[in-house]
């Protein structure tokens, strides 16, 4: 499979990943049943799990979409990350952060040191693909569809230079 100018294997088919998809929505309707959690999906990358997630989430719950400004390399300090979107009050809410990927784990502890300043009840984490080797800064990930090895990633959501995140499989670039 070629995106742009690399070359990618499947990682893992779209069976696998539904099958799991669907195992982490029933883990979530049985733990948060009567406490109507606030989704939150980081865009880009997780339209597509978040989109499959939710089909099969039964209780009621909201979602909402968030995105996050990435590192400008012009930014010595580099740590301030801009939250664009949120307009849901989340004081007192059960938030379940909804990631494509935790890699080095800077966004999303980033993520987390803001929701914690806004009075949240509970915040958990659900990452369809988990990078171990990569982690920078440990984040606890409630509820994690795939470790992975830490090669780059695409497809499912997920993108190479902006393409390659219309694919039913997720694909590992080819050294
Ligand atoms: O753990 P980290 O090293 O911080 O990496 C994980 C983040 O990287 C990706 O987003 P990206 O910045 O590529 O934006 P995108 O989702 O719009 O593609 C992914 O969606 C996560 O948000
Ligand atoms: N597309 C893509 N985005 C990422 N963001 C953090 N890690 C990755 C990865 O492996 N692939």
């Amino acid at each position: 499979m070629k995106i742009k100018d690399k070359h990618f294997k499947v990682l893992l088919d779209y069976e696998q990943i539904s099958k799991r998809v669907m195992e982490l929505a029933a883990a979530i309707n049985h733990d948060y049943e009567g406490k109507n959690p606030l989704f939150i999906a980081i865009m880009n990358g997780a339209f597509m799990f978040a989109a499959d997630l939710m089909k099969h989430v039964h209780i009621p719950s909201e979602i909402t979409f968030i995105k996050v400004n990435s590192y400008q390399a012009t930014k010595s300090t580099g740590n301030v990350k801009e939250l664009i979107g949120l307009q849901e009050n989340i004081f007192k809410r059960n938030l379940i952060i909804i990631e494509d990927i935790v890699d080095t784990g800077n966004t999303i502890s980033h993520l987390l040191e803001d929701f914690n300043t806004l009075g949240a009840d509970s915040i958990e984490i659900v990452a369809l693909l988990h990078k171990p080797e990569a982690v920078k800064k440990k984040v606890a990930i409630k509820y994690q569809g795939f470790s992975i090895p830490n090669k780059f990633v695409v497809g499912y959501g997920l993108d190479y230079d902006g393409y390659g995140r219309n694919t039913r499989d997720i694909f590992e670039l080819l050294e």
